[in-house]
């Protein structure tokens, strides 16, 4: 919740009403159930204010002629704003209103064909025809369109039959004879005088390694066949490396089980898949979203949109957190009755209630809600008297639930069913939940036009949104993490940021990373935000932060196995052997130096193909160097810093991206 939201100054009002009695008759419960049953009256003060729609016709005609005159003064980007402006609010539910949208799309069409976008063009054409009451005069108009996108294409046959189709339709438009004929002779030239088109298709990066999961996990479908969880009473479930694993490799590949986009990206991100749009799909009832698809649009309102249309401003406006948002729409994309069935068999569970481990010979599946449901909420270190605000939070999301038509039409806000009680008590659950093991989603931003692939360039990392990904959570914390994500649309992926050997814990990271903030912050941090001590080797051996590390320092491993000892080694000051004071073996220094001199050469090729913006190449030599580096020394090591953070600036540039960012349509 941000600090001074409505929400939250309204929920301590409601939880100053509670006397002592209340409080102590809270804390006496075992089950969300019971506590939601006793704070209902309390919470049900906090009030729920209806927002407006967003629509309006006004707004629409005017984003549309602002648009025409951007177009017609080849002011392509700001006609384009203008139009999607337009789109979004324009109401779709009278025929005066619909038509407006067609004419909209049709004409943001038209901007996108100026653009040599041609498969957007193609889009919007499907999309105006879905909307269906685009004037039949017009329709000529945008068949021509289509034609000439075939035609610029080079698809020959296509281009044919829909410059055909534009002559017939021109039976409807509106011309006079003279200007028929003139509009006939010149479809007719175009499709005589064909030009062969320059136009090349843009290179589609390869964004994951489609054959890393054929054949993969069996029991955990979201990640690599060489990762499995193992369980510990302190350390709960984590990740372990069954096999050798190389830096590079794809270990998770997961859609989220519930993913939302942040307020402040509701018009710019899809609603259903979370990608950037400048080519935004209205929701035909509310001008508060977008979506990148009518199929995204079609999937989100069948599904939580239905009920979060209404809702989701108010929600918004309320200053509560994302994990609110999650926590809600962690309902809202299933049917009640989705719930009601899976009651019994939470509530059986339930009373077996250590199930840590994933139940066996079950297939683990982040779209499965009971494993969602058993997620980590660290619940015997929670004191009863923190879950009144989350209660609170509960109860005013199951009201706006009810408000939303959820429950459908008729269900009162001043009474609570059984069923409602239910609900809201695995809301009260899932808040609990996301507190521990929400992800942020993003993408990278670039506010210059035209600079796409350059890496040098000046992209920003921003969050967009948050999602739950039931596999990526069961993995560890460690302030030297063995993993770098990144998101493609809403879809997590992992990968490997250094060599990972078999039996060794495959560590993610919550925040805090030991290159940058001292071991007190990262444990307090830790400790606060996640409720554990952290003792992964930065925090117990206190590695120094990067801007302290000396560059001539060189750490190498002794090599008994399972011997711990490490040496320190300068490298101008070196002897040939060395003695380990713990088991007593001794060590030749040569082979290790002779194996880091590889990165004379390696690393100045890898930075040139990095600053020339070559990333496969860069890529593959950054990964070669690591793997050397882990050979031949030990951590911490500015070089290692240096190369991963290379490389994590490679990887997360596979991911979401957008080019020329506006801030609010
Ligand atoms: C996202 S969950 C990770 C999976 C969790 N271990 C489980 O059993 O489901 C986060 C929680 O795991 C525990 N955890 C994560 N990293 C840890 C670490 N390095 N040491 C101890 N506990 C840790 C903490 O309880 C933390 O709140």
């Amino acid at each position: 919740m941000t600090k001074s939201s409505h929400f939250q100054k309204y929920c301590e009002k409601a939880i100053a009403k509670l006397s002592e009695d209340d409080v102590d008759k809270f804390k006496a419960t075992t089950r969300e159930e019971e506590r939601i049953k006793l704070l209902y009256d309390v919470a049900k003060t906090i009030p729920v204010v209806p927002v407006n729609s967003g629509k309006s016709f006004d707004q629409a005609q005017e984003a549309k002629i602002n648009g025409n005159k951007f177009f017609a003064a080849k002011k392509y980007t700001e006609a384009l704003n203008e139009y999607n402006r337009g789109i979004i609010v324009c109401p779709q539910d009278t025929d005066k209103g619909r038509e407006l949208l067609t004419i909209l799309i049709s004409n943001r069409s038209a901007t996108f064909f100026e653009q040599d976008e041609f498969r957007k063009v193609f889009d919007d054409i499907d999309y105006v025809l879905a909307v269906g009451s685009y004037p039949q005069k017009l329709h000529y108009k945008i068949w021509l369109r289509k034609a000439k996108c075939y035609d610029a294409l080079n698809n020959e046959k296509y281009a044919e039959e829909t410059y055909e189709l534009a002559i017939k339709s021109l039976k409807h438009a509106e011309l006079d004879e003279k200007g028929l004929a003139k509009k006939i002779s010149e479809i007719q030239d175009l499709q005589k005088n064909k030009k062969p088109s320059s136009f090349k298709n843009h290179e589609v990066i390869p964004v994951s390694n489609s054959d890393v999961f054929t054949g993969g996990n069996k029991e955990y479908v979201a990640t690599h066949k060489n990762i499995y969880f193992d369980y510990d009473p302190l350390l709960g479930r984590f990740a372990r490396a069954v096999e050798n694993i190389e830096t590079g490799v794809i270990i998770v590949e997961e859609n989220p089980h519930c993913a939302v986009v942040s307020h402040e990206n509701t018009l710019s991100n899809c609603q259903f898949c979370c990608s950037s749009t400048k080519q935004p799909f209205a929701c035909p009832h509310c001008g508060h979203v977008v979506f990148c698809s009518l199929n995204c649009e079609r999937k989100a309102s069948m599904t939580f949109h239905r009920v979060e249309c209404k809702l989701q401003p108010i929600l918004f406006l309320s200053g509560a957190s994302i994990n609110c948002s999650m926590a809600l729409r962690m309902i809202s994309q299933k049917p009640h009755g989705f719930f009601q069935q899976k009651k019994k068999l939470l509530k059986d569970f339930l009373k077996d209630s250590c199930k840590k481990v994933p139940i066996k010979n079950q297939i683990y599946r982040s779209d499965d809600y009971v494993t969602a449901f058993f997620l980590c909420r660290n619940e015997q270190m929670r004191k009863k008297g923190e879950l009144v605000h989350y209660s609170v939070m509960a109860i005013f999301l199951l009201r706006l639930l009810k408000f939303g038509g959820y429950f459908g039409p008729t269900v009162k806000d001043d009474v609570v069913s059984e069923e409602e009680v239910f609900i809201s008590s695995l809301i009260l659950r899932h808040l609990q939940i996301l507190q521990f093991n929400s992800h942020e989603i993003s993408e990278l931003r670039n506010m210059v036009e035209g600079v796409v692939d350059g890496i040098q360039t000046s992209y920003k990392s921003e969050c967009i949104g948050a999602g739950l990904y039931p596999t990526l959570a069961l993995f560890n914390h460690s302030c030297d993490p063995s993993i770098v994500r990144y998101n493609i649309g809403n879809r997590m992926i992992v990968r490997t940021i250094k060599p990972v050997k078999a039996g060794d814990i495959v560590y993610e990271n919550y925040g805090p990373i030991y290159t940058s903030m001292d071991v007190d912050e990262r444990r307090t941090n830790l400790q606060e935000r996640y409720w554990f001590e952290c003792y992964c080797p930065p925090c117990q051996e206190e590695w120094p932060l990067f801007d302290n590390m000396d560059p001539n320092q060189i750490k190498i491993g002794c090599q008994t196995e399972n011997c711990p000892f490490e040496f320190t080694l300068y490298r101008d000051d070196f002897c040939p052997y060395m003695q380990c004071d713990y088991c007593n073996s001794v060590v030749k220094i040569f082979p290790y130096l002779k194996g880091l001199s590889q990165l004379a050469l390696l690393l100045p090729k890898a930075e040139n193909f990095y600053a020339k913006g070559e990333s496969r190449e860069a890529m593959k030599l950054f990964m070669q160097s690591l793997d050397i580096l882990y050979k031949y020394s030990k951590p911490p090591c500015p070089d290692m810093v240096k190369v991963q953070q290379r490389l994590k600036t490679l990887f997360v540039h596979l991911g979401n991206k957008q080019v020329g960012y506006v801030q609010n349509l």
